[in-house]
């Protein structure tokens, strides 16, 4: 089975999804970590040196090749992911496979991407927590209407990453 994690960015998508895996005995694949080995660089610099539309490209054609492959996988998706183009068609169209939403409250995610804006170029402009926290705020707006189309939701906020496996498997 592969397990998809679906959420906005600082959800947890990376924490929870490499316990996840080890908790399954499940390949781990981060999406984005694909990325950077594969280009040899960072997000950061992959989106400075060729742009957002380029990044998307092969955010989508790394997606491809993990939907090729038949092994069971835990896939920490980027937090755009399922939100450009038909990656989520394809993605619910994947057999035995479930998508997880982690879904965290407006503040639970400004605090947490306050600290991290640097690693994440669509927020690292924001200044001030202000700014943040309205960009978060509209922008989850338009994102959540892909991210709630999950298989499962589970609510993280002052959850402990432990605790949060133990969810996922119970509601798998
Ligand atoms: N359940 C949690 N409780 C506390 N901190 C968390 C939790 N999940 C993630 N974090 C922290 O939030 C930040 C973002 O987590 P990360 O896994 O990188 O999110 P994503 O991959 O969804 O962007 C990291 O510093 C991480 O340690
Ligand atoms: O939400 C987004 O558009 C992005 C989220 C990031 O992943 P995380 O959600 O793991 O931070 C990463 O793919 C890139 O910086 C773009
Ligand atoms: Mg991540």
């Amino acid at each position: 089975m592969k397990i998809f994690l679906t959420g906005y960015m600082g959800s947890g998508k990376s924490v929870v999804g490499e316990k996840l895996a080890k908790n399954l005995n499940y390949k781990y694949v981060d999406l984005d970590d694909q990325i950077e080995v594969i280009q040899g660089k960072s997000i950061n610099d992959i989106f400075e040196d060729r742009g957002e539309l380029y990044f998307r490209k092969l955010e989508s054609q790394i997606l491809d090749d993990i939907l090729e492959n038949n092994s069971d996988m835990v896939i920490s998706l980027g937090g755009g992911t399922p939100c450009y183009g038909d990656n989520f068609d394809r993605i619910c169209a994947q057999k035995d496979a479930k998508s997880i939403y982690l879904k965290a409250s407006i503040p639970t995610l400004t605090e947490r991407l306050f600290q991290e804006k640097v690693h994440r170029p669509v927020i690292s402009h924001l200044d001030s927590r202000e700014t943040l926290e309205e960009f978060i705020r509209k922008h989850l707006f338009e994102r959540a209407y892909y991210y709630s189309q999950s298989d499962i939701t589970v609510n993280v906020d002052e959850k402990e990453p432990e605790f949060i496996v133990d969810q996922i498997i119970e509601k798998l």
